[in-house]
């Protein structure tokens, strides 16, 4: 049964672990032979992505790593809806998803906010898109990122670990179900980070959410997983898959002591350098 926070958020059964599912439950999150090509400057096309398959249960947190360019960006943008693929598809609960569905939030590596808006008008803009008026919601969402005495700040007033709290609040208020991040925290310093991830993890946890991450970093991709996901080089497509069999829940600080954090580090990058061309 799902239920719900005074946030509107969804709150995990309690006998069920983050990612696990229940016996023969569906997907919550499934992509079916997507490939897509882009027009080439020069004439001719380019292929990106080949039969890319996959699929993440309710509440699972998945991470895609690969080489540079192999179209890990591109995939997130056709899952979103705002790239159509040349075939295939993309489903949310069995359900085709179209360009703007509330359900599928999108988190982009660059700064997003509205320079001009406060943190809490930024928070507010995806209510004010559908006419709906509830800063009580915005403000607790501002809480539970650890802004809330920021709301009226402007975005050039936040620190970039502040504001990138703020763009989560801002997914958030849109109540989805999966969350699309596309290396949110690339942009940020190496302590910044850290606490963002751990942030992310700890809301996570406490939402049941469906992430798909993409990362440069394998690091982070670990710590953050159920489940790592190996792209070839492009087109891309799924090479290997990588249960992450760490406990949760889990200290950010700790992770690489784990005993099995340094074989699964050194088989996905060995599996990854494979790919890795230099042009
Ligand atoms: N709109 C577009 N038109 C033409 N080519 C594009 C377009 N968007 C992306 N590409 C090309 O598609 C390929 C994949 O790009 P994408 O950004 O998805 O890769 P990526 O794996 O996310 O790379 P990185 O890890 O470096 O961010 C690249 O060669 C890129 O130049």
């Amino acid at each position: 049964m799902e239920m719900r926070t005074a946030e509107g958020l969804r709150v995990l059964d309690a006998e069920r672990a983050p990612g696990q599912q229940p016996m023969g439950a569906a997907p919550k999150l499934q992509v079916k032979g997507v490939s897509l090509s882009f027009p080439q400057a020069g004439g001719g096309r380019v292929e990106v992505l080949q039969g890319v398959d996959l699929s993440l249960g309710e509440g699972e947190f998945c991470s895609i790593v690969g080489p540079s360019g192999c179209g890990k960006s591109t995939l997130l943008s056709v899952i979103s809806g705002l790239i159509p693929p040349d075939a295939g598809s993309c489903e949310l609960d069995g359900k085709p998803i179209t360009l703007g569905n509330p359900a599928v939030g999108y988190m982009f590596q660059s700064d997003t906010l509205l320079p001009w808006a406060t943190a809490l008008e930024n928070v507010r803009f995806p209510l004010d898109a559908v006419g709906r008026k509830d800063d009580g919601l915005c403000l607790s969402l501002l809480k539970k990122v650890g802004v809330g005495a920021f709301a009226q700040a402007y975005p050039w007033q936040l620190s970039g670990g502040m504001r990138k709290r703020v763009q989560l609040a801002r997914l958030l208020a849109q109540q989805p179900k999966v969350l699309l991040m596309d290396e949110p925290f690339g942009a940020l310093d190496a302590q910044t980070r850290l606490l963002m991830q751990e942030e992310l993890l700890r809301l996570w946890d406490s939402t049941g959410l469906t992430v798909l991450f993409v990362t440069h970093d394998l690091s982070e991709a670990i710590a953050l997983s159920d489940r790592v996901m190996l792209f070839t080089n492009r087109p891309g497509s799924i090479k290997e898959e990588y249960p992450v069999p760490i406990e949760r829940p889990r200290a950010i600080e700790t992770i690489v002591q784990h005993p099995a954090y340094n074989s699964l580090f050194v088989q996905v990058w060995q599996s990854l350098r494979k790919e890795i061309t230099l042009e």
